[in-house]
């Protein structure tokens, strides 16, 4: 039963024109039917262009094809219309020949001919049809997957957390909605040839237009009651607590949280909470919300679709009753048989209009999601531009505040920070969890532009420089770089990408970083693919039991095992890659943060000896919550509290403050190990 019921306090509708309904464990939010026609005409002339758009790109990637398999479409448009037309038409000669006592054979022959050629004709288009549609497929899916991953590769950090685009956008459905429109234009021809083919046949039975009328009222009731489940927005969520917790506790079944369930001996409780959900849960109906939403119509409505499939039966019998001559059993099968062709055609162009309006509005988001402008905007000046940086970039900060881009924190990440930072100097920035350390250094990288104040880069506003430079020019290593799905040789060299293929600087990069221990140990080395990414499909042997195919399942399960190596072990592949990097020559400032976070001592300290082995010509920027390998080589260290540079100097200033943050830090370090 439909229940109407208020939102919850908080959640107040965004416009008057949202409903809310409640079906078993679903609420449902869908788009009150106000908008008018002409609104609704507006939205679809909106979506013409895009749609004209897509279709021009279809068709770029294969004129001819598109060309036969629209022309394979209208045929069976036409197809199904000219199949009743011979059927009916032998109806007729049968029925004169049992009347008559006589067959006009050349009639029949010429009609069992039409049908027969119709076959042939639409198994043959049907057979290249479905040879044609699968590369139209490939090419289009490539296409679109092309052009959403370039733009989504290109697209920059603020824009994402700006805008809240959804990367997960995937072009596979593009041929399907493509299809879709192909398949309403199909039905489109089919039922206007139809509505002409039955005024024709009704109108020798003077049945007249309205015939025609009379047999569209019931799908049109029948599309009006689906309406509200296609070119409407609906935003589904499960509400029922009980449903919730039982997805919840389903989930537990994932692998990952094995070790913790056995080690902290809790599946008994989690099995009998499932019981007791699943016991609560009752009656209720966790079906699709869209099938509980078909289903939530009126009793009223219901019996009108009903009677309304028999409105032409009644305009026939009354016309019987008072024109009988015009009559004959042929004429009334021959209308049925057309009739309910009609409904079935125009009742799968309501349908598919539907789905062709879900068609335009994906087409429209991958056009958005292709052409999303950057919000870093890319500026004109080369860098480096003159001998000034040849020690490393030289950098200074006035007066920065930074608010991350639809953040909804008041608080400032960082707050007039300003510090200067020489050509080649070894800073360290240290602070606690926070206080702006990793933020400071995105800014660095133009990966953001500052919400007010200036970063500049050899005395220019970064901002005016190309971006492209200034990303060439810095190296960073960061607990956020993760390792790519791709070869351990890639991981690496796609530090220096134009030195890839060289296997002596990809060593010396996993000597460096410290990956080439435990690379060499893996049965593939270099080649080994960490995380790979398989697509595995598995089907239900039919023949032979479970038994006999469980060495086939676990024989795939082997091949597409993972190979698992530790947390710093990855790290030291990333690190590896920012040594390649140094390979460019182009690198004039080097980001570490928390880069060493998950390696072992001995690790983190070769990594650091390392990193100041590469500083020639480079300024270097090291972020670390231990810093006391570095305390000793830093020309700079730069402390931050809560978005603010409180202290900046070397060690030994800084720790003449006895009431100081960093003095703080460090003596929290240093008395870990003083007896
Ligand atoms: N992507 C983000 N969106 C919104 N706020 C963010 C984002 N990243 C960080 N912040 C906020 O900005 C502030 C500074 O964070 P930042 O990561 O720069 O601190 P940090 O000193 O590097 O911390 P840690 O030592 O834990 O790495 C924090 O309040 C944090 O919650």
């Amino acid at each position: 039963m439909e229940q109407k019921t208020e939102l919850p306090e908080a959640g107040k509708h965004a416009s008057e024109s949202v409903e809310e309904l409640r079906l078993g464990v679903w609420r449902i939010f869908t788009e009150r039917e106000t908008r008018s026609l002409v609104a609704s005409w507006k939205q679809f002339t909106v979506l013409l262009p895009i749609v004209r758009k897509f279709v021009l790109d279809v068709y770029s990637l294969g004129p001819r094809l598109l060309f036969l398999l629209v022309l394979s479409k209208v045929w069976f448009g036409v197809e199904d219309v000219l199949l009743l037309h011979f059927a009916n038409k032998l109806l007729a000669l049968i029925e004169v020949g049992l009347r008559e006592g006589r067959a006009d054979t050349a009639a029949v022959v010429n009609a069992i001919i039409g049908r027969v050629v119709v076959v042939a004709v639409s198994a043959c288009i049907g057979h290249w049809g479905s040879r044609i549609s699968p590369i139209l497929h490939n090419r289009c899916v490539h296409h679109f997957e092309d052009l959403l991953f370039s733009s989504n590769l290109k697209t920059d950090m603020p824009t994402i957390q700006a805008n809240d685009i959804d990367l997960s956008l995937s072009a596979t459905p593009a041929w399907n909605h493509f299809e879709n429109l192909l398949e309403l234009m199909q039905t489109g021809v089919q039922t206007v040839i139809l509505c002409a083919y039955i005024f024709r046949l009704s109108s020798s039975s003077q049945l007249g237009p309205l015939f025609v009328l009379l047999c569209l009222a019931q799908p049109f009731l029948r599309s009006l009651s689906d309406k509200r489940l296609w070119g409407i927005a609906h935003v589904l969520e499960a509400i029922d607590a009980n449903y919730v917790r039982l997805r919840a506790l389903k989930e537990l079944e994932n692998d990952k949280y094995r070790q913790d369930i056995l080690s902290g001996n809790i599946s008994n409780y989690l099995i009998n909470e499932f019981d007791r959900s699943c016991q609560e849960l009752k009656d209720k109906d966790m079906g699709s919300p869209y099938g509980l939403f078909q289903r939530n119509q009126s009793v009223n409505f219901a019996v009108a679709i009903q009677l309304a499939g028999d409105l032409t039966m009644l305009y026939y019998a009354l016309n019987a009753v008072f024109n009988s001559r015009e009559f004959t059993l042929t004429s009334i099968a021959m209308l049925q048989h057309s009739e309910s062709l009609l409904r079935r055609s125009f009742q799968t162009g309501m349908r598919e209009l539907g789905e062709g309006y879900k068609g335009m509005m994906f087409m429209k988001r991958i056009y958005d999601a292709a052409n999303v402008e950057n919000i870093v905007r890319d500026g004109v000046l080369e860098y480096p531009r003159d001998g000034s940086d040849a020690a490393g970039m030289s950098i200074d900060l006035r007066n920065v505040s930074f608010v991350y881009p639809g953040s909804k924190s008041k608080v400032k990440a960082l707050e007039n920070v300003t510090l200067s930072i020489k050509s080649g100097q070894l800073v360290v920035l240290v602070g606690a969890n926070g206080s702006g350390k990793s933020t400071l250094v995105k800014l660095l990288a133009r990966l953001y532009d500052v919400t007010s104040g200036q970063v500049l880069v050899n005395g220019e506003d970064i901002r005016e420089y190309k971006i492209r430079d200034i990303r060439a020019a810095t190296a960073s290593l960061t607990q956020d770089h993760h390792l790519y799905p791709v070869s351990l040789t890639e991981n690496i060299g796609l530090g220096h990408p134009s030195s890839l293929a060289d296997p002596d600087m990809v060593n010396d990069a996993a000597g460096k970083g410290g990956a080439d221990a435990f690379i060499s140990k893996l049965p593939q080395g270099f080649s080994t693919v960490l995380d790979p990414q398989n697509f595995q499909y598995t089907s239900q042997v039919t023949r032979g039991s479970e038994e006999s195919t469980r060495p086939l399942v676990q024989e795939a399960n082997r091949l597409v095992k993972k190979i698992d190596v530790s947390g710093g072990e990855r790290q030291r592949v990333v690190a590896s890659r920012t040594f390649m990097r140094f390979n460019s020559g182009k690198v004039k400032l080097v980001i570490a943060d928390e880069g060493s976070s998950t390696l072992d001592p001995k690790g983190e300290w070769e990594l650091f000896k390392n990193l100041r082995a590469e500083r020639q010509g480079k300024t270097m920027v090291l972020v670390t919550h231990r810093f006391g390998h570095l305390t000793k080589y830093a020309d700079l260290m730069l402390c931050m509290k809560e978005g603010h540079l409180v202290e900046t100097g070397t060690h030994e200033e800084l720790m003449q403050d006895p009431d100081g943050e960093y003095r703080k830090l460090y003596d929290l370090q240093a008395n870990a190990f003083s007896t």
